[in-house]
């Protein structure tokens, strides 16, 4: 995208389109969500795990994306979950979509706008650690943001300072802060949580890497990404932690293992989008039930401040 094209696509998604969609939202629901939960791939169970659920599908939202890919269902989800308010995207937005950047990172703007305070991402993604195995959640501790090197991130253009000064942070300042991008309490507590469910065995801590998409990685790619010290590769999840640490909410975010990446010339090994929704289903129960009691977690830990 050249410079014209970036100032086009940020002034389509400005802080009055966003805030006359969070309008729309609260007019429409009286639950108030401190939670925003965003489902990966083949992981959208998540949301029929809420209950008292208003649901919304993304063609009647206002200024709302659509869902283009098969495994993310394209409703807005509000609910409780064990108590406690959420909002839970079953269905995300991806680069390969061909969205602008600021388009598939809108609606952590909504859920700032709406209320939220902690956001939980999961993503499918393909393991490059050689000691992972098909089916490990990986707590996410960092990322690497590889369509972000060649300028692609979703803060680049204009960015409104009148609401820095004038609405509290809304949404952010001009260089924000990275290197505590994944709060490290909320890690502590998915490991705490996971022991305590017996999740153990398949429960890592890594460095996602993001790419573009659609097609999956190389031989020479996946080894470059794992000597660049990436455990895990998937095409999302990096510009929506982006775009919701810039408006200063928590993020905790979880890879679910769905393939081994294909790190050897002789593996008849093949990544595939299959696969990745199959996995999903597998471990769709442990993983709704460590988002959900993490999230009931959070109230006890006053983690809200
Ligand atoms: O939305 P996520 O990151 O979970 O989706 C992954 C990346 C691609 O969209 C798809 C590939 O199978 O799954
Ligand atoms: O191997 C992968 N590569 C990129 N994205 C993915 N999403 C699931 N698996 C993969």
């Amino acid at each position: 995208m050249d410079g014209r094209e970036q100032d086009e696509a940020q002034s389509k998604y400005s802080f009055e389109d966003c805030q006359a969609t969070a309008d729309w939202l609260l007019s429409q629901t009286a639950v108030r969500p401190l939670v925003g939960i965003v489902c990966g791939s083949g992981l959208g169970g998540l949301a029929d795990a809420l209950k008292d659920q208003v649901a919304f599908n993304y063609r009647d939202i206002p200024n709302f994306p659509q869902s283009t890919v098969h495994g993310h269902a394209g409703r807005l989800v509000f609910g409780t979950l064990k108590g406690r308010p959420c909002v839970c995207m079953q269905g995300r937005f991806h680069l390969y979509e061909g969205y602008p950047i600021q388009k598939i990172t809108m609606p952590m703007r909504i859920f700032k706008l709406l209320g939220v305070e902690t956001v939980i991402l999961t993503n499918a993604a393909g393991g490059l650690n050689q000691d992972y195995k098909v089916g490990d959640i990986m707590i996410i501790k960092d990322h690497l943001n590889m369509p972000g090197f060649a300028g692609n991130n979703p803060l680049a253009g204009p960015n409104d300072e009148r609401h820095v000064y004038v609405c509290l942070f809304r949404f952010g300042v001009r260089f924000p802060c990275m290197s505590d991008a994944y709060d490290r309490e909320l890690q502590q507590l998915a490991f705490d949580v996971g022991s305590e469910l017996g999740f153990s065995d398949f429960l890592r801590e890594g460095v996602y890497c993001v790419l573009g998409g659609p097609s999956f990685e190389t031989i020479a790619e996946c080894r470059m990404l794992h000597k660049l010290g990436a455990d895990a590769v998937g095409m999302s999840t990096v510009h929506e932690v982006i775009v919701a640490r810039h408006c200063g909410m928590r993020v905790f975010a979880l890879s679910l293992i769905t393939n081994k990446a294909v790190m050897d010339y002789d593996s008849e090994e093949k990544a595939n989008h299959e696969e990745v929704l199959q996995t999903g289903k597998q471990r769709a129960e442990q993983l709704e039930r460590l988002v959900s009691t993490i999230v009931t977690r959070l109230e006890h830990n006053n983690n809200f401040a």
